[in-house]
């Protein structure tokens, strides 16, 4: 008999093991043992002793990479809080299937596959490479109903879980987090009030680029998403299915995957860090498995991170979604491994120690 996307959501955070503080310990000892002062590549080593207690080597070989890109519409852009039509959402889809995104080329330039998921696009998609795995098409508008049922929810997480589990049984090792979706950064800060706690207007930012006038617009209306549903903030599941949205909880499914699977996960900009959070509340033993990638432009995003106990690889000012931060992410994952494979000892150099 198939699973229930509740089972499948349960059996896999029940699946999620600590680190291997031995392969952490291994590579700390080596960071010491190479000819630099100790901790003088600062985040470099953070990296570099994740990965070994993820995958409980002392460099692996993570050449195996995916972005995963999940796409949903939202209803409720039917309030004007974006700069852009939801018609976008299809049209960027078919954009990242032939190769023109942004995102397509920073994953060209390190060696990574895309994915590109039809979560709850609300049009109809054909493509050779796209994946339909299509929940609902399109959320309900926040401002007056829930996003989606609870049952929902759970179907979109099932769905991100289940892609990971075929990407790594087809090799991958590491992972990207990806979205587009018209409308997701106002769902994004509706979750952001729910579990951490912001005021509306700290969480709004400008998305694809509103003015001023109409970001206050945008955080009128994410208040009413949360005073309309009334999301229990104890309860993440409820929040993501009355206030988030399909990509975003696709997402969610792709991070808990990750970490069930012993994948390094990189969390893209402000609506993977939602995702993040949301996976973070449902599994705090997920979050040693996720890095955080870049500080995206919105405004949120420094306290969503810091929610989650993320911190940032870089600042780029960028805030485009798609993955973008992620993939550039892998540049430096890659950097940390060279250096541990790469680098002389103090021993092997005749350099002399402090
Ligand atoms: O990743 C980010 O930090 C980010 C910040 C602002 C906008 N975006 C992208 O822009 C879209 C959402 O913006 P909006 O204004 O329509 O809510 C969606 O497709 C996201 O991928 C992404
Ligand atoms: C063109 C465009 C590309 C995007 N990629 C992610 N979000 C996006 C939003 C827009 C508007």
């Amino acid at each position: 008999m198939k699973k229930t996307p509740l089972h499948v959501v349960e059996d896999t955070i029940a699946r999620i093991e600590p680190l291997n503080q031995e392969a952490i310990q291994a590579a700390e000892d080596h960071l010491n043992a190479l000819t630099k002062p100790p901790g003088s590549l600062g985040k470099l080593e953070a990296i570099a002793r994740q990965a070994a207690g993820i995958t409980g080597e002392l460099a692996a070989d993570l050449t195996g990479r995916a972005v995963i890109v999940m796409a949903g519409d939202h209803g409720v852009c039917e309030e004007g809080v974006s700069a852009f039509p939801q018609e976008v959402t299809p049209q960027m889809v078919m954009n990242f299937l032939s190769g023109g995104a942004a995102v397509n080329v920073l994953a060209r330039q390190t060696g990574t596959h895309l994915f590109c998921v039809d979560i709850g696009v609300a049009a109809e998609l054909t493509h050779d490479s796209l994946l339909s795995r299509k929940v609902r098409p399109g959320t309900g508008n926040i401002a007056r109903e829930a996003a989606m049922s609870r049952e929902e929810a759970l179907q979109a997480i099932a769905v991100g879980i289940e892609l990971v589990h075929e990407l790594a049984d087809r090799g991958y090792r590491m992972f990207a987090t990806g979205e587009m979706g018209i409308g997701n950064t106002t769902a994004s800060a509706a979750i952001c009030v729910a579990l951490v706690g912001m005021t509306a207007d700290e969480a709004v930012g400008l998305g694809t680029g509103i003015n001023e006038e109409r970001r206050r617009h945008k955080v009128e209306i994410v208040q009413r998403a949360l005073d309309t549903n009334q999301p229990s903030a104890a309860d993440p599941i409820d929040v993501l299915a009355k206030v988030g949205g399909l990509e975003i909880a696709g997402l969610v499914g792709v991070i808990l995957g990750s970490a069930a699977r012993r994948r390094l996960v990189v969390i893209d900009g402000f609506i993977s860090t939602a995702a993040a959070l949301v996976a973070a509340r449902l599994a705090p033993e997920a979050i040693p498995y996720m890095i955080g990638s870049h500080l995206s432009h919105e405004q949120g995003h420094s306290k969503l991170l810091a929610a989650v106990g993320l911190s940032p690889m870089i600042h780029m000012d960028m805030r485009l979604g798609e993955g973008t931060g992620a993939v550039l992410g892998f540049h430096f994952i890659d950097a940390a491994l060279h250096i541990m494979r790469e680098m002389a000892t103090f021993e092997s150099a005749g350099v002399s120690k402090g």
